[in-house]
C-alpha cells in the first residue's frame, strides 16, 4: 500500500518551487468522499490522501494513532479498498475550503484570491479525526460507533498549511487518453512560480511534492421547495462546516468532500469556495473546468447560472475574469467565448442558433464534430467563437446561448435541461510591452508570447429515471448514457493501475472517453490537463411517496458516490499553458491576440501608406485644381481685358465719330445746330466771306464758295480754288461717290454711309459684347458654384468682382446705348440735312441761274436794307417774283453758316415751343404725336417780313425741313424700340 500522505519537511522561507504557489491549503482534509465500506470493521491506519470511506462502520475508533485515521475505502464504486492509493486531499486542500468549526486553525498565507475567500480555521494535523459523540443522534452515532479518521501522512507545515505529497508510485497522466492514479501533482514547477502579486504566499511553497492538487469536489444540497428539509434525526446529516454528509440508511456512511454546501448557502458562497480560485488560475494560464453534476431538478442550472438576485458560478466567474484583467495592467488579454450543447449525442452550437427550442433550426447547422489536436486537445469544430470585451457582452452572449438551449418540463423539473451545456471562455494574454502601442517593437518575436488558457463551465443534464414521454425517454437515455460513461471513465481513472499503483496503460486507450461526446469533450480535464471543480447537487428531501423518496435517495447516493470517485480518481497535473511566440509559435493561428496584433500592424501600415498616397493624390489634385482655376481666371481676365480694350477702342472710335458728327451739325445735346456743317466748312465759309469783301473776282469766288457751302456740304476743299460752275459737276459727283477726304472731311452722304456702317458695326459689336458678357456670366456663375463647393470664401470674393465687372459692363452698355441714341439722332439729322441740302441745291441751281442772269444785267451790289428773304427751302418765299430777294437773302445767309444754324435752332426751338416738336432728354427732337397747325405768329417769325405771296403754300403745312426732321424723328422713333429690342435680345 502506498503512502499518500507523507510528511514533507518544508522550510518556511524556502524559495517557490511548486506549481501553484498561491494556493493555500486552508484545512486538513479528513476525507473527501470515499464511500462507506460495508464492513463495520475498523480500518487500520491506512494512509490516504484525502478520501476515505465515510461509512461509520469503517471508521476506526478514536485513536491518536495517526495511521489509523483513514478508513479503508469500500471496495465499491471504484474505490480500491485494498489499499489503493487514495489521493486528492492535497489537491483539494489547494482550493479554498469552508470554515471549520473547530478551533484548531492556522492562518492562511496571503493570496491574491484570498480576499474574497473567507479565512479558514485549519484543523490541526495532530488530531485529524472526526469523532462523533456517543449517544447523540448523529450520523456517526447512527451506527452506534464513534469514529475517528486518521490522516496519516497529513502534516502541518510551519506556516500552518497541510501538505500532502504525491505517492512515489504516482504516475503522471499523459496529455491525451491517459489517466493517472497518482495524487494530483504539478508537472510544471516553473509555472507554479508565484505571480508577481503572490510573492509572499508563493514563497511559502516548498516543493513539487507538495502537489497542490487541482480537483475540488463539492456537494450542494438543494433546499426542499416544500420546506420539508431534512430534519434533525432524519436519515441525512449535512454538516457544511465539516464538509460532511452522512447517511444513516441502508448503505449509509459519511461522505466528506472539499465543500459541502447546505441549503442555506447561497450561490456566492458556492462560487467563492468551489470556483473562484480556479477562475483566477485560468487567468494565470491554467486550463480550468467546472461542472455541475446531479440528478434532475437538484439545482445544477441554479448553481451555474443563478438568478438575477443570486448570480451563479458563470456570471461570478465572468465578473472575476474582468476584475483580474483590470487588476493586471502588465498584461493584455483577449477573450473569446463559445457555447455548445450536447443533445441526444449531437453537438449544437448555441451561438449559431436562433433563440428558443428551435430544433428545426438546429438541423440546419453544419454538423459539429470533435477533433483532437496536440496543442488544443479535444475540441469541437466548427464552432462559433465570439470575442468579448466586457462582462456585459460576455453575459449577453451566454444568455443568448441559454435561450437556445433545450429545456423541457419533466417530472422533477418544470424547466429541465435536456442537454449538457458547455461554455468555453478562451483567455489569451500577453505581457504588455512598455511604451504603449509601439507596434514597431512587436514586429519581431517578443520576449513573452501569447498564453492561451480555457475555462470550461459545464452544466450537465440531470440523470433521471425513465420518463413518460417518448421524447423525454429518448433524451433521458442519452443523458443517462453519457453520465454513465462519465462515471465509468472517472471510475477507471483509478482502476487502470498495476500493483504498484502505476497506470497500466499510459495511453489510456482503455478508457472509454469516446463512448460519449461528453467524456470525449471532458477528456482533457479528466486526464489531468486542467484544474477541475466538480459541483454535485443533491436533494435529500423526504417529501413525496416512499417510492419516490427511495428513488431520490438512491439517486442522491449515486451522486455522492460519483463525487467520491471523482475526488479519488481524477488527477490533475495541470500546468500553465506555454506561451506562443508569434503567429507561428505555439498555438499557431489560433492565437488570436497575436494574429490580431499582426493584422492590426499590417492594417496600420496599409493605412499609413494609403494616407500618404491619398495625401499625395490630394495635393496633386489640389495643385491641378489651382492651376486650372488660375488658368481659367487668367483666361477670364484676358477675355475681360480684351473685351474692355475692344470696348474702349469702340468707345474711342465712337467718341471720335461723335465729335466729328457734332462738328458737322449735331451739338452735344443732339440739337440740330449747323445743318451738317463741318467746322472746316464753317471756316471755308468764313474765308469765303472775307474773300467776298475783297473784291469782284473774289466775289465770284465768293459766290462759288457760297454755292459750294450752301449746296455741297462736304465738297472737296479744292473746290474753293476752282470756279464754281466748272466745279459744280464734280462736286455733285463727289456727293455720291466720294467718301472721306484725306483731311478727314467727307460729304454728308459719305458720312451718312460711314455712320450707317458704323452703326451696323456698333450693333454687331454690341451684340458680340453682349454675347461675351453672357458667356462671362455663365462661366462666372459655374465657377462660382464650383468655387462655392470647394472654397466659399475665395469664390464669393471673386463673384463680387465679377458682379462689379458686369455692373461696369452694363454701365458701359448703357452709355453705349445712349451714344447710339445720339448717333441715331445725329444720323437722322444728317439725313435730314442731306435732304434739305438737296432741296436747297435744287433751289440754289435755279437761283444761281437767275442770279447770274441778273448779275449779268445788273452787276451792282445787292441792295442793302431789303427785307430778308425767306430761307431757301422753307417755302415761304417760293414765288418767282421774289427771286431776287431770295437770292439776296441766300447770299446773306451764306455769309455765315453759323447764322443759318442759329436760325434753324431758333426755328426748331419755336416748333418745340409750339408743341409741333418734342425735345428729348438728350436734346433730340421728334414730332409731336398729333401735330398742331403752326400758329400764324410762328409762320411770320419764320418767314421774311414781307407778306406772303398768294402762291405761297398753305401756312398750315410745316416747313419742308421740319417735315423732313419730323419724318426722320418719326422713323427714328419707330426704329428705336426695334433697336432696343435687338439690344435686349
Ligand atoms: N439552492 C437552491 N436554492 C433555491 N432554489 C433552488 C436551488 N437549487 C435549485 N433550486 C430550484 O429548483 C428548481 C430546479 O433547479 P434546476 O433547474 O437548477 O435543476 P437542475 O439540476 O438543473 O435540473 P435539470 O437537470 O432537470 O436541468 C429551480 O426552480 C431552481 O430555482
Amino acid at each position: 500500500m502506498s503512502t499518500a500522505l507523507p510528511r514533507p519537511s518544508r522550510p518556511s522561507n524556502a524559495p517557490p518551487t511548486i506549481a501553484l504557489p498561491a494556493l493555500p491549503v486552508p484545512k486538513t482534509r479528513k476525507s473527501t468522499g470515499g464511500l462507506a465500506a460495508p464492513s463495520s470493521k475498523s480500518t487500520p491506519a491506512t494512509p490516504r490522501s484525502g478520501l476515505r470511506a465515510p461509512s461509520a462502520s469503517l471508521l476506526p475508533p478514536a485513536s491518536p494513532a495517526p495511521t489509523s485515521a483513514l478508513p479503508q475505502p469500500r471496495p465499491v464504486s471504484g474505490v480500491n479498498a485494498a489499499g489503493r492509493t487514495i489521493r486528492k486531499a492535497v489537491s483539494i486542500n489547494a482550493f479554498p475550503q469552508p470554515p471549520r468549526p473547530d478551533g484548531q486553525i492556522a492562518s492562511l498565507p496571503p493570496s491574491p484570491l484570498s480576499t474574497s475567500v473567507p479565512s479558514r480555521k485549519l484543523r490541526t494535523p495532530t488530531t485529524p479525526t472526526y469523532q462523533s459523540s456517543n449517544g447523540t443522534p448523529s450520523l456517526l452515532n447512527g451506527t452506534g460507533e464513534g469514529k475517528s479518521v486518521s490522516r496519516q501522512g497529513a502534516t502541518r507545515n510551519s506556516d500552518g498549511l497541510n501538505s500532502v505529497v504525491s505517492p512515489p508510485q504516482s504516475r503522471s497522466s499523459s496529455a491525451q487518453d491517459s489517466y493517472s492514479t497518482s495524487a494530483t501533482q504539478y508537472d510544471d514547477v516553473n509555472d507554479m512560480a508565484p505571480p508577481r502579486s503572490e510573492g509572499a504566499a508563493g514563497g511559502k511553497r516548498t516543493s513539487k511534492s507538495d502537489g497542490k492538487g487541482n480537483v475540488i469536489v463539492s456537494v450542494r444540497v438543494r433546499p426542499d421547495p416544500t420546506g420539508n428539509d431534512n430534519k434533525p434525526g432524519g436519515e441525512w446529516l449535512v454538516d457544511g462546516r465539516k464538509s460532511l454528509i452522512s447517511y444513516r440508511g441502508k448503505e449509509g456512511g459519511d461522505y466528506y468532500y472539499d465543500n459541502v454546501f447546505t441549503t442555506h448557502d447561497d450561490n456566492a458562497k458556492v462560487y467563492d469556495h468551489s470556483a473562484k480560485r480556479l477562475v483566477r488560475r485560468v487567468m494565470e494560464g491554467y486550463h480550468g473546468t467546472v461542472f455541475a453534476y446531479g440528478m434532475t431538478g437538484t439545482g445544477k442550472t441554479f448553481s451555474m447560472q443563478g438568478t438575477a438576485s443570486s448570480p451563479g458560478v458563470i456570471p461570478l466567474a465572468i465578473t472575476d475574469i474582468f476584475s483580474y484583467i483590470r487588476e493586471t495592467p502588465s498584461r493584455e488579454f483577449l477573450l473569446r467565448v463559445s457555447y455548445l450543447e450536447i443533445y441526444n449525442e449531437k453537438i449544437h452550437d448555441l451561438l449559431s442558433m436562433p433563440t428558443g427550442n428551435g430544433v428545426g433550426a438546429a438541423q440546419q447547422q453544419e454538423e459539429i464534430k470533435l477533433r483532437e489536436d496536440s496543442k488544443r486537445g479535444v475540441y469541437a469544430t466548427p464552432l462559433k467563437e465570439e470575442i468579448v470585451q466586457s462582462p456585459t457582452q460576455l453575459l449577453r452572449v451566454i444568455a443568448r446561448g441559454d435561450q437556445a438551449r433545450r429545456t423541457a418540463s419533466t417530472q422533477f423539473n418544470a424547466r429541465s435541461s435536456r442537454s449538457h451545456a458547455v461554455v468555453q471562455i478562451v483567455v489569451e494574454s500577453r505581457e504588455r510591452v512598455p511604451g504603449g502601442s509601439g507596434d514597431s517593437k512587436r514586429s519581431g518575436l517578443l520576449p513573452g508570447g501569447v498564453r492561451v488558457s480555457t475555462l470550461s463551465l459545464i452544466d450537465l443534464a440531470g440523470s433521471e429515471k425513465a420518463a413518460e414521454s417518448k421524447e423525454r425517454r429518448q433524451e433521458g437515455s442519452h443523458i443517462n448514457k453519457s453520465l454513465l460513461t462519465l462515471g465509468t471513465v472517472i471510475a477507471k481513472l483509478s482502476e487502470h493501475k498495476d500493483k504498484d499503483g502505476k497506470p497500466a496503460d499510459k495511453d489510456g486507450k482503455h478508457l472509454p472517453y469516446r463512448d460519449s461526446k461528453l467524456t470525449r469533450l471532458l477528456q482533457g480535464a479528466l486526464s489531468g490537463n486542467s484544474l477541475v471543480s466538480i459541483l454535485c447537487t443533491i436533494s435529500i428531501s423526504s417529501a413525496g411517496s416512499p417510492a419516490m423518496s427511495n428513488t431520490h435517495t438512491n439517486e442522491t447516493l449515486n451522486t455522492l458516490k460519483f463525487a467520491s470517485r471523482a475526488k479519488n480518481n481524477i488527477v490533475s497535473h495541470a500546468k500553465r499553458a506555454e506561451e506562443a511566440l508569434g503567429p507561428g509559435g505555439d498555438g499557431g493561428a489560433r492565437v488570436l491576440l497575436e494574429r490580431y496584433r499582426m493584422e492590426i500592424m499590417e492594417l496600420r501600415k496599409e493605412l499609413e501608406a494609403q494616407a500618404k498616397a491619398n495625401g499625395r493624390r490630394e495635393a496633386e489634385e489640389e495643385r491641378a485644381r489651382e492651376k486650372e482655376a488660375e488658368m481659367r481666371h487668367e483666361e477670364q481676365m484676358l477675355e475681360m481685358q480684351l473685351a474692355r480694350t475692344a470696348l474702349k477702342e469702340r468707345i474711342d472710335h465712337l467718341n471720335r465719330l461723335i465729335l466729328s458728327s457734332k462738328s458737322i451739325g449735331v451739338n452735344a445735346s443732339g440739337s440740330f445746330s449747323a445743318l451738317g456743317m463741318h467746322p472746316r466748312y464753317s471756316q471755308t465759309s468764313v474765308r469765303s466771306s472775307v474773300a467776298t469783301s475783297n473784291g469782284g473776282k473774289l466775289g465770284l469766288e465768293r459766290t462759288g464758295s457760297m454755292t459750294s457751302s450752301a449746296s455741297t456740304i462736304g465738297r472737296k476743299p479744292s473746290s474753293h480754288h476752282s470756279s464754281g460752275v466748272a466745279d459744280a459737276a464734280p462736286a455733285v459727283e463727289d456727293d455720291d461717290s466720294v467718301g472721306e477726304y484725306g483731311d478727314g472731311t467727307a460729304s454728308l452722304a459719305a458720312q451718312n454711309r460711314a455712320l450707317q456702317a458704323d452703326l451696323a458695326d456698333k450693333n454687331r459689336y454690341i451684340q458680340t459684347l453682349e454675347k461675351r458678357l453672357l458667356q462671362a456670366r455663365r462661366a462666372s456663375s459655374s465657377r462660382t458654384s464650383i468655387g462655392l463647393s470647394a472654397s466659399k470664401g475665395i469664390m464669393v470674393g471673386e463673384d463680387h468682382s465679377v458682379a462689379a465687372l458686369l455692373k461696369e459692363k452694363d454701365a458701359e452698355i448703357a452709355e453705349l446705348r445712349a451714344r447710339l441714341d445720339d448717333k441715331d439722332r445725329m444720323l437722322a439729322a444728317l439725313r435730314s440735312a442731306a435732304r434739305s441740302r438737296d432741296n436747297a441745291g435744287r433751289v440754289d441751281s435755279r437761283a444761281e441761274v437767275r442770279t447770274s442772269q441778273i448779275l449779268d444785267s445788273d452787276p451792282g451790289p445787292a441792295p442793302t436794307g431789303s427785307p430778308p428773304a425767306a430761307p431757301v427751302g422753307l417755302g415761304l418765299g417760293g414765288s418767282g417774283g421774289s427771286l431776287l430777294r431770295q437770292v439776296s437773302t441766300l447770299r446773306k445767309r451764306t455769309k455765315s453758316v453759323d447764322e443759318m444754324s442759329r436760325m434753324l435752332d431758333e426755328m426748331i426751338q419755336d416748333r418745340v415751343e409750339s408743341g409741333q416738336l418734342i425735345r428729348g432728354s438728350r436734346g433730340s427732337v421728334r414730332i409731336a404725336p398729333e401735330p398742331q397747325p403752326l400758329p400764324l405768329r410762328e409762320r411770320k417769325d419764320a418767314s421774311p417780313p414781307s407778306p406772303p405771296p398768294a402762291s405761297a403754300p398753305p401756312p398750315a403745312s410745316p416747313p419742308i425741313q421740319l417735315q423732313l426732321l419730323a419724318r426722320q424723328r418719326a422713323s427714328f422713333a419707330a426704329a428705336e424700340p426695334q433697336k432696343s429690342m435687338a439690344l435686349e435680345a
